[in-house]
């Protein structure tokens, strides 16, 4: 993927096509205060309660990553943020305005990846991309948004001979099309192979660094770790932590103490280290085999995070258990 030569999208008449675009004459006001804030924002779908008093804030200019189970309600949010869907309770400000009657100007300064990808099958890349790009006030040359997700190759193929990964490349240059001031990406890399991941990652950073306001879920945690300055761990609809990923799970997420014993690595998560170094060197002597120790990843601290009583297994263990594998 190549560099995009991003320059923001003024309030135009722009509606992004395959989404629902909004019906309200709404004007951009209140650039000055975060890209996204939200208060209290509940949803109820019946009796089932979705999200719960969720609050946000993301800073203009930074990669926001939602993080959470099946089912925590991120996809439900951020479709309240796009303006998708209506909310219960709550108040959400997005880019100034609320999605919920923001119009046709709000939504030319955004862009969208949805879980469910482009279902437009008889399309030729080159000319859905045209189609989306007539949309906005001020996109990227066609050429130039296909090159950006490498698939200027594929102008001409219909879309229904794409692989799975080629699709959801195409969905990033559809998002990306009208220069967003902030990018929606609901698991964008799923179904992305290995090196199709890595330069997705590269776009974003290189969105990132061009003033581009990102807001993310994944289950890839390092995916999170690499792209993401904060992330929010939502469970069960309510909001467990928000913090920058080397932060996540405080000072409670103990340290990580691991050796080698029985011809195989040990480990043990843990608060009280020097315990469990006492411990190793009465059994194992002063200098214990292969000792190291280290902060638990981001993978342990986020499942200790939604399951604090989880069985986690290995690179899980809980905190103060004296326990090892
Ligand atoms: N249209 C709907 N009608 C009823 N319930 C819904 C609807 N959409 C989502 N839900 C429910 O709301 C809850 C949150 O769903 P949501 O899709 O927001 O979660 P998610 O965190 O995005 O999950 P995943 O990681 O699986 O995509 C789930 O219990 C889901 O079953």
């Amino acid at each position: 993927m190549t560099t995009p030569t991003t320059t923001r999208a003024g309030n135009a008449t722009g509606t992004a096509a395959g989404t629902a675009a909004g019906t309200a004459t709404g004007t951009a006001t209140g650039d000055q205060g975060p890209a996204v804030r939200v208060a209290g924002l509940r949803k109820e779908y019946g009796p089932r309660v979705a999200v719960d008093r969720v609050d946000l804030e993301i800073h203009r200019g930074e990669v926001f990553g939602l993080l959470g189970p099946n089912g925590a309600g991120k996809t439900t949010t951020i479709e309240i943020l796009e303006g998708f869907r209506r909310r219960s309770g709550g108040t959400v400000d997005v880019l100034g305005q609320d999605p919920g009657r923001a119009g046709r100007a709000w939504r030319d300064r955004i862009g969208i990846v949805q879980q469910s990808g482009t279902d437009h099958d008889g399309w030729r890349v080159g000319e859905l991309v045209e189609q989306i790009a007539r949309c906005y006030s001020d996109p990227l040359p066609t050429t130039e948004a296909l090159e950006l997700v490498d698939l200027a190759d594929r102008h001409k193929a219909v879309l229904g001979d794409l692989s799975g990964g080629q699709r959801r490349r195409l969905d990033l240059a559809l998002a990306v099309v009208g220069r967003p001031e902030l990018l929606f990406l609901d698991e964008p890399t799923t179904g992305l192979d290995p090196q199709a991941r890595r330069a997705c990652w590269d776009l974003i950073e290189r969105l990132r660094a061009d003033g581009t306001t990102v807001l993310l879920t994944t289950h890839y945690l390092d995916e999170a770790e690499r792209l993401a300055d904060r992330v929010a761990v939502l469970v069960g609809g309510r909001i467990r932590e928000v913090a920058a990923p080397a932060a996540l799970g405080g000072p409670d997420a103990g340290t990580e103490i691991s050796w080698w014993e029985d011809g195989r690595t040990k480990s043990v998560t843990a608060t009280d280290v020097g315990a469990v170094l006492a411990e190793l060197r009465e059994r194992l002597g002063a200098d214990v085999p292969g000792l190291e120790i280290r902060r638990p990843s981001l993978e342990s601290r986020y499942l200790r995070l939604i399951d604090p009583a989880g069985d986690r297994g290995p690179d899980g263990d809980t905190p103060g258990r004296s326990g090892n594998r």
